[in-house]
């Protein structure tokens, strides 16, 4: 672990178009000598319903300014964020992790400079790498972290993604079951979907 502890510091009532939820901060206060990591790593958990009886529907979503503000259609980051919150809400309960590892963890500014590259043709990951970057830098330690901080040792991921299934599994986290995240294809970013399914293993569909 990498972290010295992991902290809840709000808790905090958060109506929304979706309902009802709790909105909680959490810092994670790395250890000193990683030069990777700042200091002090935050996440929010929006918390809705009874989360304990049974294993919780959870949303693991990482920051997307260009998709979670302005709707970008580059990528699906909006329309996912909008059913992982619907999906919450048809079920009555549920956890949206958010954090805030932008641009699979390269940065905003270096995610505007893999949209440039990007823009003459190289796909997601092979901007990335140009630019010097990993296909994806993240880690989901402070998400797995802040479930064990809310007592949910289990729970129903919602995600097309393999790798976070494995990092919640390695963590200790149960994931009993994995739920699509796949939402309608726009012709902007079919090319975005085809290269997370092609190339990173993504289980779209
Ligand atoms: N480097 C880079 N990151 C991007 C780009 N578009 C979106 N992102 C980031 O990708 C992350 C979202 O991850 P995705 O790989 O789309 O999806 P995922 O969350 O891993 O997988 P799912 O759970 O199936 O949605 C966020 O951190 C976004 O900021 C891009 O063009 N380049
Ligand atoms: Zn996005």
């Amino acid at each position: 672990m990498s972290f010295v502890s992991v902290n809840k510091v709000a808790d905090a009532q958060f109506p929304t178009r979706w309902g009802q939820f709790r909105i909680l901060g959490f810092e994670g206060l790395v250890t000193p000598g990683n030069p990777t990591r700042k200091a002090v790593e935050s996440g929010v958990a929006l918390v809705m319903g009874d989360i304990h009886s049974k294993p919780p529907i959870v949303r693991i979503h990482s920051q997307c300014l260009t998709g979670d503000v302005f709707h970008s259609l580059r990528c699906d980051c909006h329309d996912q964020l909008h059913k992982a919150l619907g999906m919450i809400a048809a079920e009555g309960a549920g956890i949206l992790l958010y954090e805030n590892q932008e641009g699979r963890g390269i940065g905003l500014m270096a995610k505007l400079r893999a949209y440039e590259l990007q823009d003459q043709g190289l796909d997601t990951i092979e901007a990335n790498e140009q630019l010097g970057f990993e296909a994806d830098q993240r880690n989901f330690e402070l998400p797995t972290e802040m479930l064990k901080a809310l007592g949910v040792p289990a729970v129903r991921l919602i995600t097309n993604n393999p790798e976070k299934v494995s990092a919640l599994e390695t963590t200790g986290i149960r994931v009993v079951e994995r739920l699509s995240a796949t939402i309608p294809t726009e012709p902007t970013f079919e090319r975005y979907i085809e290269t997370k399914r092609e190339k990173m293993g993504h289980l779209v569909g």
